[in-house]
């Protein structure tokens, strides 16, 4: 299997072109990786954060699990430890849930949700990890406004301001053992095949720890995707940015929610941390008003929502207007049978 050619995009000093190669990427593969620029997240606030990540899931089960997924203790739905096989990304292709365990954080405002040590004792790099990952999507978001030509560049950007209200944003921990500590050899896949749910998803892994591929949307076949593309010209690994989702609702399919999934490649234990960035609550799902995708060709972009409304099992191709939560507590109700 081939990588992919996703293009590294270089975001520091933004403009109309820039904005382009980021639709680009968006628009073919789904994914692209952003240059890290040492500010916005810093590479240490990334080592800091897998090493706060590794101590926690190295903690016993009893003590994770007094804050279980979706209980009142974690902070209701969606926020909390996942057990290990506690979910499956892809309950028709799967038996088992997936060989993995996760930690969901939701967003800080008003407050950060209760946590176990040693989560509870870092809340302020947590907090500040969360804001920074918020900065860049709102970042990428723009970059897209402006792409698209929506009339208002700020369309996408002002529906993920968090301190106008509730979203289903959230910052996920997982943890993936190494397959001899896997409880059955038989578990071939670590993350079932899934497209995210949010509008745009922020994916740090770690150099040595392979195995998410992509499902190309050109050449229908799987992909992997590396942790560092040109590990000769990038001190540090690139942040991987892959569309959710709502992205693809709000531009008619032109933007492509891929699917994904992590394999077995190499076994070890594996660590890595999403930013599932989500709008309000109340943020109306429908195609935003733009010039760049009139122009475009609409067929592609229909073929892409039938397999939206597919894995949110609508049928039909007419359905009314969701709004940003409505579309996620089906997806939860899918997931976990909520
Ligand atoms: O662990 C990874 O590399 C990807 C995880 C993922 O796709 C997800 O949790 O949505
Ligand atoms: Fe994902």
């Amino acid at each position: 299997m081939e990588d992919t050619d996703i293009p590294v995009i270089d975001i520091s000093n933004p403009s109309n072109d820039v904005a382009r190669q980021v639709l680009e990427a968006a628009s073919t593969h789904g994914f692209l990786f952003i240059k890290n620029d040492g500010v916005t997240i810093t590479p240490q606030d990334i080592d800091d954060m897998f090493k706060l990540s590794r101590d926690f899931f190295s903690r016993n089960d009893e003590h994770k699990a007094e804050y279980a997924i979706h209980s009142d203790k974690a902070g209701g739905i969606n926020r909390g430890w996942v057990k290990m096989a506690g979910e499956s990304l892809d309950p028709e292709g799967q038996q088992q849930g997936d060989p993995k365990e996760a930690f969901n954080i939701g967003p800080p405002q008003p407050h950060l949700q209760p946590l176990p040590t040693p989560l509870s004792t870092s809340s302020p790099l947590i907090l500040h990890f969360q804001n920074a990952c918020h900065k860049l999507c709102t970042q990428i978001l723009s970059l897209l406004g402006t792409a698209l030509e929506t009339p208002d560049p700020a369309y996408f950007a002002s529906r993920h301001d968090q301190s106008k209200g509730p979203s289903g944003t959230i910052f996920r921990m997982l943890y993936y053992p190494s397959t001899s500590t896997a409880s059955s050899t038989s578990f071939q896949i670590r993350a079932g095949a899934h497209s995210d749910y949010g509008s745009l998803t922020l994916l740090f892994r770690l150099p040595g720890q392979p195995g998410l591929e992509l499902f190309s949307p050109s050449t229908r076949t799987w992909v992997p995707v590396p942790v560092n593309p040109s590990p000769s010209t990038l001190s540090s690994p690139p942040i991987l940015v892959n569309i959710g989702d709502l992205l693809s609702f709000w531009t008619g399919g032109m933007l492509k929610s891929t699917v994904h999934r992590v394999t077995f490649s190499g076994g070890g234990e594996r660590y890595s941390m999403a930013y599932f960035c989500h709008p309000l609550d109340e943020a109306r799902l429908e195609r935003v008003e733009s010039r760049v995708l009139d122009a475009g060709d609409g067929e592609k972009g229909r073929e892409e929502l039938r397999g939206q409304r597919k894995r949110l099992g609508l049928s039909g191709d007419e359905m009314g207007i969701l709004t940003a939560k409505e579309h996620l507590d089906r997806r939860l109700k899918v997931t976990y049978g909520l």
